[in-house]
């Protein structure tokens, strides 16, 4: 039995589903049923048909007034589609049949009765495509070269007339010199444009979809970038864009190849469009043919190139059930992490790799105490958590035969267990535990390395520069602070997906608030770009060996401008950061440096509340503050959109103003 969509969802975790879609012509009553045993005889898993014949079209000429009789009919209940007007007569094989409708439904057309009876009938093809239950709708590219908004009006009071039916616009994918060409007769709109349009009116409704029709010729990296933020969930192919390689078998170019291995991670349906109509179908039909006929080649190619896809790397394998879920970033200093939490970074193979190599470092180059005698160097870790960074230390002493006294402070009680239990078991009398928030704890003796990891996705966000300002003094005036800086990073971002998840919460405030978040369906207008940075130990603006006087040194700004190649949606901001360590020992998750396998951070999202409309060519501006009080530090964030010549042509609202939706406890 042919298994249905919402198993081959379920499945398509593990395999590509892929359909057969036949020239719409040749597809008829008569033959669609033999159509589907035959695709899956061939390795499909579905075809795609039209839902009715050329015979409906009568709807159009039926009548010069404004609605013909048949229309007027169905509005009132009283007549049934006749067999005629379908191809898709009953339920059989429904679950493996995805619908499209017909060539001369225009719902943007000149012609005041087209667009009425296009509207009419796609009510009557949807009332009728969940009745059959079938797998889903393709809707097409929108012919007329008018604008899209009659068309976004009627799918946006339709789409609920098929709540299991899943429905996806088919739209383009050219490259930029032709899809400029096709634009001009478009009105300058190109494809993505036109679907942002609808989907915008739509309002992001889950049941709507994107068919992206790959053409021979593909866009830039930065036009097609914009399509893994939007929900692709079927990939067209011609079969008339393979070549043939020299065993006579279809496979694709080497940028086709990485466009579809890059879509697989999405789980899209894979469509192949043929030409021609199977001659089996046309003539006669039988089980002994079925049985001799071969697998389709196109078919048998995508199912490879998804076989053949690199094993998930150590962050994808990480990732999975994490991708585009919204978390509250941690608060470390203001809560107390709990066991699985620190479970989850330990495991981290670069973080810590990083951190000895750091740490060895600065032991190899430190001076011997005592002008040359082989004595003891001090290493401090504070907010030594269950005590890995004491590890590091340890390992990175051995590798750089240096005697060391490790303290090791934290403020967590529960933490503080498993450090006691390390002290007896493991690190003896090297190690001393300390009990304590870093920020007052006196200590003993002024340390060689103070050694620290109390980063957030925005190197800042945790609090890391409040606690390092009162535990620096513990540090030698020469001392090492490991690590020395971290930058903050920017970047606009468009992630339709998160912006509806956001807006889910139907709150005001969840727009003021930062999230944690494993980017899926994302894609970033520009590269990301510093815009702050802190450095350690911060001798400028702390009195020597004293605590700071206020925090207002801790106050950072930044405005950033990006230009944007394409046009696109800004949903809100990307920031991600990077951290010098020691010297050229760095932990990055800035996408260009990003420190390949690690994934104790994710990058961070602040949403606005009104996605931008960015014009190719315009600039994008992030204003940034880091602002603080006596108890809190928080950010305050606004998104702006100039134009050369123009000026400000469009901005978001101040978000979180003084700190009155999210903010991070000092205490
Ligand atoms: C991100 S965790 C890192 C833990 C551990 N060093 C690691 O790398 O696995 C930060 C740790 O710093 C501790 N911490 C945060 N602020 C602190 C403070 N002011 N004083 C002492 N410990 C603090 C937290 O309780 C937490 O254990």
């Amino acid at each position: 039995m042919a298994i249905s969509f919402q198993q081959a969802a379920a499945m398509a975790l593990d395999s590509v589903q892929i359909g057969f879609l036949p020239p719409a012509a040749h597809v008829t009553a008569d033959n669609v049923l033999q159509l589907v045993p035959y695709a899956q005889s061939k390795g499909f898993d579905f075809i795609i048909a039209p839902i009715n014949s050329p015979a409906y079209r009568r709807v159009l000429f039926e009548n010069e007034g404004r609605l013909s009789p048949a229309m007027l009919a169905w509005r009132a209940g009283m007549e049934a589609l006749r067999p005629e007007d379908l191809v898709l007569r009953t339920a059989d094989r429904s679950e493996a049949i995805v619908g499209t409708l017909s060539d001369w439904q225009d719902f943007d057309s000149q012609d005041p009765k087209v667009r009425l009876h296009s509207e009419l009938a796609l009510r009557q093809q949807f009332t009728w495509a969940a009745h059959l239950g079938l797998g889903g709708v393709i809707l097409p590219y929108p012919p007329s070269s008018r604008p899209l908004t009659n068309y976004s009006r009627v799918l946006t009071g339709t789409l609920s007339m098929i709540p299991y039916t899943v429905c996806w616009l088919r739209v383009p994918c050219m490259d930029n010199d032709l899809e400029k060409d096709v634009a001009e007769e478009l009105q300058g709109m190109k494809s993505w444009e036109r679907w942002n349009i609808l989907r915008n009116m739509a309002g992001s409704d889950s049941k709507l979809g994107v068919a992206l029709e790959l053409s021979s010729t593909l866009p830039t990296d930065q036009v097609l970038d914009r399509w893994f933020a939007e929900p692709v969930k079927v990939i067209i192919l011609h079969e008339d864009i393979f070549l043939t390689n020299n065993r006579g078998y279809p496979v694709l170019s080497k940028r086709h190849q990485h466009v579809v291995r890059m879509f697989f991670k999405f789980k899209p349906y894979f469509i192949i469009s043929s030409p021609t109509m199977p001659k089996l179908v046309l003539d006669e039909f039988s089980d002994d043919v079925l049985e001799e006929s071969l697998a389709s080649p196109h078919a048998d190619y995508i199912r490879y190139l998804y076989r053949t896809q690199d094993a998930p790397g150590v962050i994808d394998q990480f990732a999975t059930g994490y991708q585009d879920y919204l978390q509250a970033p941690l608060q470390p200093l203001q809560d107390n992490l709990d066991s699985s939490t620190y479970e989850t970074f330990e495991k981290d193979p670069i973080k810590y790799q990083q951190y000895e190599l750091a740490i060895e470092r600065a032991l190899r180059d430190r001076p011997f105490p005592n002008g040359g005698t082989p004595d003891v160097t001090v290493i401090t870790v504070v907010g030594a958590g269950r005590g890995p960074l004491v590890n590091c230390s340890l390992r990175a002493a051995e590798k750089a035969g240096r005697n060391v006294r490790i303290y090791a402070v934290e403020k967590n009680p529960n933490a503080f267990v498993t450090i006691q239990n390390m002290k007896a078991a493991q690190w003896g009398d090297r190690v001393n535990i300390v009990f304590s928030d870093m920020r007052t704890w006196k200590a003993p003796e002024q340390a060689d390395i103070l050694v620290s990891e109390l980063l957030g996705s925005f190197g800042d966000n945790e609090l890391s520069p409040e606690c390092l300002d009162g535990a620096q003094k513990v540090l030698k005036l020469d001392g090492i602070s490991i690590p020395a800086n971290y930058t903050a990073f920017v970047a606009p971002m468009s992630s339709n997906k998160l912006h509806a998840d956001v807006s889910g919460y139907k709150d005001l405030a969840r727009f003021e608030t930062s999230y944690v978040v494993m980017f899926k369906t994302v894609s970033l207008l520009a590269q990301p770009k510093p815009i702050w940075v802190f450095e350690h130990p911060n001798r400028t603006d702390i009195p020597l060996d004293q605590d700071p006087l206020s925090n207002h040194h801790n106050i950072r700004s930044g405005s950033v401008e990006f230009t944007s190649e394409t046009s696109g949606m800004v949903h809100g901001v990307a920031g991600y950061f990077e951290s010098v360590l020691y010297k050229d020992v760095i932990l990055s998750i800035n996408p260009a440096t990003h420190s390949s396998g690690m994934f104790s951070w994710f990058p961070i999202y602040f949403p606005i509340r009104t996605p931008l409309y960015i014009p190719a060519g315009a600039q994008v501006v992030l204003d940034f503050w880091r602002l603080t009080d006596k108890r809190k530090v928080w950010y305050e964030w606004r998104v702006s959109c100039k134009v050369k010549g123009l000026g400000e042509i469009q901005w978001s609202a101040l978000h979180n103003v003084g700190g009155r939706s999210s903010s991070i406890g000092l205490y």
